[in-house]
């Protein structure tokens, strides 16, 4: 997978050097690349902001540099992605669907955001999809490319050691993992449940379930509620 970065603040991405998005960049199943969007500026002072047009708080993201960046980045089966606070929600299915595509180009907004018009201009030649972490506000898009990246890049074939990881994941599933535990059997006076030690494979996945059920309706009754009711046993069913 190829993913292109556009940025006023590249540095921001150094820690996907790290961790297993790094081991994935130098084995080449990731080819990442970071630019700073004041590379297309043309002016002495590098000027990528300017006042809104209707007035209003803040300063938004002139189109100039953004239009001949994407145009400089940008490939024939490329796909953009813009974090936004006025974006879709993004999910493990969104993940997904990414991790399938050849080449992503990511475009980190600042200030109150790009200028509408470099959006739409994308769109008219590449799909464009604008997504959102999550209902509270962020200072820009970057923190948010960082987690979609890392929620991409595990999907991607080799890069997580266990595949079994991948099969088993909650959001994936519907549900909320069960706790898991590690030596040493006894900590701070807390010890691992009895069934985790018990070797009785069966006992053990049917205990996880029913954590599992118990932390989905407790935490996410939402995520309950859309969870198969053939999926439940008769006595999970809620009344
Ligand atoms: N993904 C994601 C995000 C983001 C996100 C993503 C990308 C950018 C680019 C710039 N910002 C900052 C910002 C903050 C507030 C507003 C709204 N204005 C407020 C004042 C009155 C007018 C409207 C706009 C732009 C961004 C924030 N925030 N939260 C997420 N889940």
């Amino acid at each position: 997978m190829k993913v292109d970065i556009i940025s006023i603040f590249p540095d921001y991405f150094a820690p996907l050097d790290l961790s297993l998005i790094g081991k994935a960049r130098t084995t080449g199943t990731l080819d990442l690349t970071v630019h700073d969007l004041r590379t297309w500026t043309s002016d002495v002072h590098r000027t990528v902001d300017d006042t809104p047009y209707g007035g209003g708080p803040g300063m938004v993201m002139r189109p100039e540099p953004w239009g001949q960046a994407l145009d400089a980045v940008v490939s024939p089966g490329a796909t953009l992605v813009v974090p936004s606070p006025v974006g879709k929600p993004f999910t493990q299915a969104d993940a997904h669907q990414l991790a399938e595509l050849d080449h992503l180009v990511f475009a980190c907004g600042r200030y109150e955001g790009i200028d509408q018009r470099v959006i739409d201009d994308a769109a008219a030649r590449m799909p464009v999809r604008e997504v959102s972490l999550g209902d509270y506000v962020l200072f820009g898009g970057e923190v948010a490319v960082i987690v979609i990246m890392e929620a991409v890049t595990r999907l991607l074939p080799g890069v997580l050691g266990n595949a079994d990881s991948l099969t088993e994941e909650s959001h994936a599933a519907g549900l909320l993992e069960a706790p898991v535990y590690t030596k040493p059997q006894s900590w701070r006076g807390r010890e691992v449940p009895d069934v985790l030690r018990s070797g009785d494979h069966g006992r053990i996945a049917r205990w996880r379930r029913d954590q599992s059920l118990l932390r989905t309706a407790a935490r996410r009754p939402d995520m309950y509620a859309a969870y198969p009711p053939e999926n439940l046993d008769k006595k999970d069913r809620k009344a």
